[in-house]
């Protein structure tokens, strides 16, 4: 008989591929056996009851703003890792911006990857920058383990870290090939942007459906379009974050035809908020790109349900609720959204129980793509000699989201408020649990 760590029982085990009822064994941080239809036999130190219960494989966020070091009063890794678990996630891939010194060198990513390790309670991942200034840089960080490169094509409201032009786009993508490596954008027209924002601010047209109005889907197209002729002239692979429109989810598709490699991102936030959340919540749900109407909402969900979209990850991007506050002038205050903790609550909740989004589905745009799209080995998955990142959510409990129940530093959010179906209700990282029943049990 085989002594186990840990014997999750009975559960429906999801993966990208099918729901069945069994058992999942763990030993020394990896799933060691899957057992459909019989009980696994052997012994653990833990066992989890599973029954009525879902068994995923934890989320790969591949998108926060953690921002420490040097911004932590905004989030941190400890707090921001700690809301990951209790939302089931148990793996993240940290933004090269909002902390100081941004990820633009290697030893940055030294500062950061340290502080990690010592902070947070699931699996961290980094990004790389590429700013304008750091070409001769990107070899070191690819060296030392970046998940790939991160750029702004439009200003990203953080002084050290600096948008690129079309010339650094070109070089760095070049490099960046040559490394095998490969860029994220955040694709929005500088010009488009800056200019449009003048004038309404000119006028003094400040509201929400201004500010919206400011930042154009077709702004995000210029950008998209652009992105991909160099990616095709570099021939860098390339990820496009935060779609918030089906118009780039199709040019982006199209280019995936015509054989480039391209990848794509929507976010929460753009599948469950509108204009009108904005108009209500004020800057509290401000972001960029900015929510669109309720059409471009089904669209999104149209393309998940049709296979168009690769990955979904939160743009977690807070920060203090002082920069938060504010319904008259939406173009002041910070531009980002709380909501790394909620993301498989929405996905279930607008997605499986309102749309029919199936399970698996779910799956592969939060843990099993994320692991083929970034080369994570041994994640993604419930398998043998996968590693033991898992989550367990009950599908029948229903819950209201309270400022209390988040574990941000700062208890802020657009989903405040909001009715979710399914409660995540263990979560493990490399076998031991580290958020069960509301509270975090690591360290
Ligand atoms: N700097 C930063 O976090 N920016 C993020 N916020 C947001 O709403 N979109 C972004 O790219
Ligand atoms: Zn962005």
């Amino acid at each position: 008989m085989t002594n186990y760590d840990l014997i999750i029982k009975n559960g429906q085990i999801v993966t990208a591929d099918a729901v069945v009822q069994g058992d999942v064994a763990i030993k020394d941080g990896k799933i060691k056996e899957v057992s459909v239809g019989k009980p696994i036999e052997g012994s653990a130190a833990k066992e989890i009851n599973a029954e009525g219960h879902h068994i995923l494989p934890g989320l790969i966020d591949t998108h926060v703003h953690f921002n420490e070091p040097g911004r932590t009063e905004w989030e941190g890794l400890e707090t921001g890792s700690r809301s990951l678990a209790a939302g089931g996630a148990t793996t993240f891939f940290d933004m090269p911006l909002n902390s100081t010194p941004p990820t633009i060198n290697k030893e940055n990513l030294e500062i950061k990857s340290s502080l990690a390790a010592e902070k947070s309670i699931v699996n961290p991942r980094f990004w790389g920058g590429l700013v304008p200034e750091n070409i001769d840089d990107l070899r070191g960080l690819h060296e030392n383990g970046v998940i790939g490169f991160k750029a702004f094509m439009s200003p990203s409201g953080i002084d050290d870290f600096n948008n690129v032009d079309d010339e650094s786009i070109y070089k760095g993508m070049k490099e960046i090939a040559s490394l095998g490596s490969l860029l994220a954008v955040h694709a929005e027209s500088t010009v488009m942007c800056d200019q449009l924002a003048k004038e309404k601010i000119s006028q003094g047209k400040v509201s929400a459906r201004d500010f919206v109005e400011s930042r154009p889907i077709i702004s995000e197209v210029e950008a998209v379009r652009r992105i991909l002729s160099y990616a095709e002239v570099t021939g860098c692979k390339l990820h496009v974050v935060h779609a918030s429109s089906r118009r780039v989810v199709q040019l982006i598709n199209e280019a995936k035809e015509s054989g480039l490699d391209v990848t794509v991102e929507t976010c929460p936030h753009y599948l469950s908020l509108t204009v009108k959340d904005l108009e209500e919540k004020g800057v509290l749900a401000k972001c960029a790109p900015p929510l669109r109407d309720e059409d471009e909402v089904e669209n999104l969900w149209a393309a998940v349900a049709n296979g168009e979209i690769d990955v979904i990850g939160s743009d977690h991007s807070p920060a203090p609720a002082s920069m938060k506050e504010g319904k008259g002038n939406i173009f002041e205050g910070w531009g980002g959204i709380s909501g790394a903790q909620s993301n498989l609550n929405i996905l279930l909740t607008e997605g499986h129980f309102k749309r029919k989004i199936p399970l698996e589905k779910i799956v592969e745009l939060t843990s099993t793509n994320p692991a083929k799209v970034f080369r994570l080995e041994n994640k993604g998955t419930i398998a043998p000699d996968y590693d033991a990142d898992l989550t367990i959510v009950n599908l029948n409990e229903s819950f209201e989201l309270k400022a209390e129940d988040l574990f941000y530093r700062h208890k802020h959010s657009p989903y405040v408020g909001m009715t979710f179906q399914g409660k995540v209700k263990t979560t493990i990282v490399g076998g031991k649990v580290v958020f069960e029943n509301g509270e975090i049990m690591g360290k």
